[in-house]
């Protein structure tokens, strides 16, 4: 039972994320050559406040 999870900023509307979820569950089943119902799409998605690179969060280097 394939199980992906992709980490995002939030942010991006839901129709887009719900178009990403749908790709990546084609192209899982399609390369595993499993059922539908086998694969799980997980989307999480993290304020720009709770994610850092380089100790700059997303929020800051917005701002900036
Ligand atoms: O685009 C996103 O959802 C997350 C972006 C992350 C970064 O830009 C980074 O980690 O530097």
């Amino acid at each position: 039972m394939p199980l992906i999870e992709i980490t995002l900023a939030e942010g991006r509307e839901y129709a887009r994320l719900r178009t990403l979820m749908h790709r990546i569950h084609e192209a899982v089943r399609d390369t595993l050559d499993v059922p539908d119902a086998s694969v799980r799409v997980i989307v999480r998605e993290v304020p720009p406040t709770h994610w850092s690179a380089g100790d700059v969060t997303l929020q800051e280097r917005e701002r900036d």
